[in-house]
């Protein structure tokens, strides 16, 4: 027996013993040998622990829908047996993608594809709820203050790879689950990392098998609901009556979607019929094989008995979930999709138009220009008499964002769509429904003078690795992008950044008196400040740098020397922090050490515009929310102000503008990335985990504030982060420090 043979026989055996079959541990087992290329290590830790986290997972993504938990309430409530024997249409479409170019793949699947389009439909058919976690992860533990608080340089925690492959696989099938979760099948072929991106596979409609033993009476039950999101109405119809005369049910493709919910073992099927009118009312119909003349059903009830089937399924669901709102979005989608479809057919000469539902309202929330709708809530953003810079987050004040221009905030995804993954706003606490207005924008864009200059000529051969191919991570030597980390990718193959590389980089953040500073001849921030007579410069932390290939290079957008690139993956929430920090980011899933989890993207701006804006907030005696990309400034030699920038979040932003502030042990670390441009004028500020972060846990960073230069230009705002650690001296926390009582 050969080697590969012998050790999956092992793996197989210990599956056994867990419980596991031959049939359930084999094509699992291949998927993850796909997945870590062939690598045994990561499968064999751990007593094949990630082996039995992926046959689990597997057998997780075996969730009963929401449509079908519709129609079992009302199966239930006829007292109709209704008998579940059909497998989740994603977790299908995951294995399908995972199981892709394997044999397990035409072994195991039924035949079962579906378009993109009707990947759409089958969500708006109530599957797809990014807004929770649907399917609630295991947790991983949380170390408290996972690394050194200590003064001193870190001591490597050893390798990345070997030290937390469980957690890392774990990772892997998690994004591959989540992606599935969101319906967004593109971002499976990320959550895979390694793998080629592979052609999708085609069907028409999504199908499933479902009410097995149903009566054939083919009854149906419309739900009306408005497509304000208000609220929903239902009833139960008989076959016979078909959709309102109001709603003009037309074939699919222009504003009638059908989702075919169907068992492919019997003739009996729930279709599930969403239909949109010209005048914006959308309709959607669950029919199934039900006798319902003789019931009288309450759709409350019905709704009800879903919400606590859903609950139970799911085990975390928001506060605020409801069948309603989960039916008002698939009419949203319906009527957005609808607009998009518009847009195609008016581009293309205006045919069909008038068969498109005009676009409906998502739920949204508007802000009113000059409201005192201070998202900070009940922190102190102290004003200060003169404009201030310094390397880091000062003060923000968003107001100033609505004095500019007011937007629409969509709460169901505050990206608006820019992002691969929606990112929901959630107020439990306060009446702001949500932020304060800003433009949400995925990617850094330059103001006016900033100096960005991505040029292909520009990259050397040193600064590229034209001859890879692939994934620079699995070739026997570093690629020349290595080189600017020693020769070491700092990526795991599960796209963790490795801790030693983290362990420094939160070391130089948290401890920047123990690292080098540079001090520039002629500080930009300086002259900009006093170009006649500049003070000093007060110095700039030297920060080393991450650089992910990029197009100059030879290996594909899977390599895993390319990870913030790719965009956030992990599933993050807006949420209004009840301490007073007003709004804060948070993860819904748990996230080991190393994950990347957003960029701080805003308008890159030259640091007299910096200094501009921040003189007129000033006058205003407000704040701005600005960081400084000054981290190799010392090798540029002297900077021309074009040169000097800096990113704004104020009026342009992403999530990374909720990311409080939290001193010393906050779960985040910003590190400049290198993907464009070979000179550090211009770089990526991503923020990494430094330590396993749980689901609903806050996502915090440490701006680097002294919290105790009392007499500076610039006045902190009053630190309410929480940490042991609090520096600064109005915190109750420093206050028991210092008499003693912690
Ligand atoms: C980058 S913004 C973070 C998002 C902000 N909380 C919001 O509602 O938009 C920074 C501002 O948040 C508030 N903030 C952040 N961290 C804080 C902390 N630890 N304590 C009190 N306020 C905090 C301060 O008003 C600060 O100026």
């Amino acid at each position: 027996m050969g080697a590969k043979a012998d050790r999956a026989r092992k793996a197989l055996d210990a599956m056994k013993l867990l419980g596991f079959s031959k049939k359930q541990s084999t094509p699992v087992l291949r998927r993850l040998l796909k997945i870590f290329n062939d690598n045994w290590e990561p499968i064999e830790d751990e007593c094949y622990r990630a082996l039995a986290d992926a046959i689990l997972d597997a057998q997780d993504n075996n969730q009963t829908p929401a449509s079908q938990q519709v129609m079992q309430c009302i199966a239930s409530f006829i007292g109709q047996p209704y008998q579940q024997t059909f497998t989740h249409p994603y977790s299908r479409y995951i294995l399908g993608l995972l199981y892709q170019g394997t044999e397990a793949a035409q072994e195991d699947l039924e035949p079962h594809v579906t378009t993109r389009d009707d990947r759409h439909t089958y969500a708006s058919a109530g599957e797809d709820d990014n807004e929770t976690p649907l399917v609630k992860r295991p947790r991983m533990g949380t170390s408290e203050f996972g690394h050194q608080l200590q003064p001193g340089p870190l001591q490597p925690t050893g390798s990345a790879q070997g030290a937390s492959a469980s957690p890392e696989t774990h990772r892997s099938l998690m994004l591959a689950q989540q992606a599935a979760d969101h319906g967004d099948p593109s971002a499976i072929g990320d959550a895979l990392i390694l793998k080629e991106p592979k052609p999708e596979p085609q069907i028409n409609v999504a199908q499933v098998k479902a009410c097995r033993d149903a009566r054939a009476t083919s009854d149906a039950i419309d739900f009306n609901v408005g497509s304000s999101g208000a609220g929903a109405r239902g009833r139960v119809v008989n076959q016979a009556q078909s959709l309102d005369s109001s709603l003009q049910a037309v074939p699919m493709g222009n504003n009638r979607v059908v989702s075919t919910v169907q068992n492919t073992q019997d003739a009996s099927s729930v279709e599930v019929d969403v239909a949109s009118s010209t005048n914006g009312e959308v309709k959607m119909s669950l029919k199934c094989n039900l006798d319902l003349s003789k019931f009288s059903i309450s759709m409350e009830d019905v709704f009800k008995m879903v919400e606590e089937k859903c609950l139970h399924s799911y085990k975390v669901l928001p506060p605020d979930f409801s069948i309603g709102k989960l039916m008002s979005e698939v009419c949203q989608s319906v009527a957005q999709l609808g607009t998009r479809h518009a847009d195609v057919h008016s581009n293309s000469g205006g045919l069909h138009k008038e068969a498109v539902a005009p676009f409906v309202q998502p739920i949204a929330c508007k802000v009113a220009v000059g409201t005192n709708d201070n998202g900070a809530g009940g922190s102190s953003v102290l004003e200060s008499s003169e404009p201030c810079l310094q390397n880091s987050i000062v003060a923000w004040d968003p107001e100033l964002a609505n004095c500019k221009r007011r937007t629409t905030h969509d709460v169901t995804d505050i990206s608006k769509g820019e992002e691969r993954i929606r990112i929901t706003v959630v107020n439990e606490f306060g009446s702001e429904t949500c932020p304060p207005s800003f433009f949400y924008i995925p990617r850094n864009l330059v103001f006016q003078n900033a100096y960005v200059n991505i040029s292909i000529a520009r990259i050397g051969d040193e600064d590229c690795c034209a001859d890879c191919s692939g994934n620079c991570l699995s070739a026997s030597l570093p690629c020349a992008c290595a080189r600017a980390t020693g020769g070491d990718y700092v990526y795991t193959p599960e796209g963790l950044l490795k801790t030693a590389f983290i362990d420094e980089w939160t070391s130089v953040n948290l401890f920047p008196e123990k690292h080098h500073r540079f001090y520039c001849k002629a500080c930009p921030l300086e002259r900009s400040k006093n170009e006649a007579s500049p003070d000093p410069c007060k110095g700039h932390l030297v920060r080393k740098f991450v650089k992910e290939c990029w197009s100059k290079c030879g290996c594909g957008m899977q390599c895993g020397n390319r990870v913030i690139q790719r965009g956030i993956t992990c599933r993050l929430q807006v949420f209004f922090t009840r301490e007073g920090k007003g709004w804060g980011l948070r993860t819904l899933e748990d996230l080991p050490k190393g994950a990347f989890v957003c960029e701080y993207v805003g308008e890159v701006l030259t640091s007299s515009e910096l200094y501009e804006r921040a003189i007129e907030s000033a006058r205003n005696g407000k704040h701005m929310h600005q960081v400084l990309l000054d981290a190799d400034w010392g090798s540029e030699g002297v900077l021309r102000d074009e040169e000097a920038l800096g990113i704004d979040g104020t009026f342009y932003g992403n999530v990374g503008r909720f990311i409080n502030h939290r001193c010393y042990d906050a779960n985040l670390v910003q590190i400049p990335v290198e993907v464009e441009t070979p000179d550090h004028h211009y770089y990526h500020l991503a923020f990494f985990t430094t330590k396993k972060v749980e689901a609903f846990e806050e996502l915090t960073w440490d701006y680097g504030i002294d919290f105790d230069d009392v007499d500076g230009p610039c006045k902190a705002f009053r630190c309410m982060c929480g940490s042991r650690y609090c520096r600064d001296p109005r915190s109750t926390r420093r206050m028991d420090r210092a008499a003693g009582r912690n």
